[in-house]
């Protein structure tokens, strides 16, 4: 197996949310040359090209919504043998894939929006281990990367950390507005919120201690924090699992639309 992608550009069909953000990223990182494929976008990006060239891709990430994926991939059956192709699609399985494109080393990738800042996390699933060098390099200037054994835990890794930012923007949007609920004005329990959230998720990422532990540090006994817990945490946990279950079997679900 080749370690590295063939010689050639780097196409992005898809130029949207998930997309947009992946290419920042691999611009800044100095890959490519890439080219962006999108019928909504006038203009590409910064360091990109507007279009498919004449020439065959080396690599192509497909960030489509999983329900056109097909007639998008459509004219490019017969000029990726032999590329790398990355889908970033939720429940689009690698087997899809390579039927739709013959001779394509398939990579199946689930990113998620903090790549946007180099904070994202990825998980990552390929039978190539040379495909998956390539797209282990790009990914990495994203953020993190989770490499999967096995693609059919695809569908769970999506509930938690592809729809995972949704979780967190929403825990700030409801955290601001129980402030408000308890007398705060609008905008000082949006600051408390968001202050809170990022403050929490960055300590979480600098030190080393358990979540639970940096739990128990903000927890006096018999204090507020224990107030709050007792009524937050009983319920937390069992609407987390149903959370993820359902975003696991509509990914689940995506891949035969
Ligand atoms: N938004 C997110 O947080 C994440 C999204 N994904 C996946 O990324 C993919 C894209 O999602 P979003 O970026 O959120 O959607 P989006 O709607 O923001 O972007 C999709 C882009 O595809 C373009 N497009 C439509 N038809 C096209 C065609 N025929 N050829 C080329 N481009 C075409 C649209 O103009 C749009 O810019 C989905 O498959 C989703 O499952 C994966 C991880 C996280
Ligand atoms: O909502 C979705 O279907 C996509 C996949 C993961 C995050 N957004």
């Amino acid at each position: 197996m080749r370690n590295e992608a063939r010689p050639g550009t780097h196409w992005l069909l898809g130029c949207g949310n998930m997309g947009g953000a992946l290419l920042g990223r691999w611009i800044a990182a100095g890959t490519g040359p890439w080219r962006v494929i999108d019928p909504a976008k006038a203009d590409a990006p910064d360091g990109a090209v507007r279009g498919a060239g004449d020439d065959d891709p080396a690599v192509v990430v497909l960030a489509v919504k999983p329900q056109v994926w097909r007639e998008v991939v459509a004219p490019l059956a017969g000029r990726v043998a032999g590329a790398v192709v990355i889908s970033v699609m939720a429940g689009v399985t690698a087997a899809a894939l390579a039927e739709a494109l013959p001779g394509a080393r398939i990579v199946r990738a689930m990113p998620n929006t903090p790549a946007a800042i180099g904070q994202g996390v990825t998980g990552l699933w390929s039978a190539d281990a040379g495909a998956r060098d390539v797209a282990g390099a790009l990914f990495e200037a994203a953020g993190a990367v989770v490499w999967l054994e096995d693609e059919a835990d695809f569908d769970a890794l999506t509930g938690v950390s592809g729809s995972g930012p949704a979780y967190v923007f929403g825990f700030i949007e409801a955290l601001a507005a129980a402030g408000c609920a308890a007398g705060l004005s609008d905008d000082v329990a949006m600051a408390l919120a968001r202050g809170t959230v990022t403050g929490a998720a960055a300590l979480a990422a600098n030190d080393p201690a358990a979540a639970d532990e940096l739990r128990r540090r903000v927890t006096s006994p018999g204090g507020t924090t224990a107030a709050g817990l007792a009524v937050l945490m009983p319920g937390l946990g069992p609407l987390l699992v149903d959370t993820v279950a359902a975003a696991a079997a509509r990914s689940k679900s995506l891949g035969g639309e």
